[in-house]
């Protein structure tokens, strides 16, 4: 059932502080990013089904559960790319495919620039972008990622707008999401308030 879950974590409250501050610098705001990402990569991986092994221990055999279901992970590049190595390091067993968009500032819409998926689809998706802000290019990547044949959506970020929220449970209704923030708004020029800026330009440094 599609969820709407924002953290409430203290750690994720004390993290997201400094990645909100305009003067954190770029190799911080990696960091912060990747933690962030590691918290709610816990939280949205909480309900991934699991199936019975048996293990062999030093003392005797007993009975452990594992993950079998083929998992991808899809970054939009570029800003998704910051999210990506921290779920691999809790599934280091996902497949990541990336899809490349840009926001044109001028329309406001996404821009594909980049696709690389396979013949085979993943049972679960979890698309990944720091920001969703007008909810463009998550209804877009989360369009690209059902017509490719993934059943099993979510949107993972770090800072999501009630308006981008609405935008993707509109299109996508089985499509959870979790977010770190849910932040007050869009700003005249659809940036998120209070937010932290542009989140590809902070992790990549190309302010
Ligand atoms: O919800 P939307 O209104 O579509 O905006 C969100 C998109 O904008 C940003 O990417 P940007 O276009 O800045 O590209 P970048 O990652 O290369 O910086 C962000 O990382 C999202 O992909
Ligand atoms: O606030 C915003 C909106 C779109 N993209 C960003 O990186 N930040
Ligand atoms: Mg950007």
């Amino acid at each position: 059932m599609s969820r709407v879950v924002e953290l409430k974590h203290p750690l994720v409250k004390h993290h997201m502080a400094m990645l909100r501050d305009k003067n954190t610098p770029t190799y911080i705001f990696r960091d912060q990013i990747r933690r962030l990402t590691l918290l709610l990569a816990y939280e949205a991986t909480a309900t991934l089904p699991v199936e019975e092994v048996n293990i062999e221990t030093p003392l005797c055999n007993t009975m452990c559960k594992h993950i079998t279901t083929r998992i991808g992970l899809v970054p939009i590049l570029r800003a998704g790319l910051g999210m990506c190595e921290a779920v691999q390091e809790l599934i280091p067993q996902a497949e990541v495919w990336h899809l490349g968009f840009y926001r044109d500032e001028s329309t406001l819409k996404p821009v594909e620039y980049y696709q690389k998926f396979s013949e085979h689809p993943p049972e679960i998706a979890f698309v990944l972008d720091p920001m969703l802000a007008t909810g463009g290019s998550a209804v877009e990547a989360v369009n690209m990622v059902k017509d490719w044949g993934a059943e099993n959506v979510s949107m993972l970020c770090t800072i999501a707008s009630p308006e981008g929220i609405e935008k993707v449970q509109k299109a996508h209704p089985d499509v959870s999401i979790f977010s770190c923030a849910i932040d007050e708004g869009l700003n005249e020029n659809a940036y998120i308030l209070p937010g932290l800026g542009d989140a590809g330009d902070r992790i990549f440094n190309t302010l």
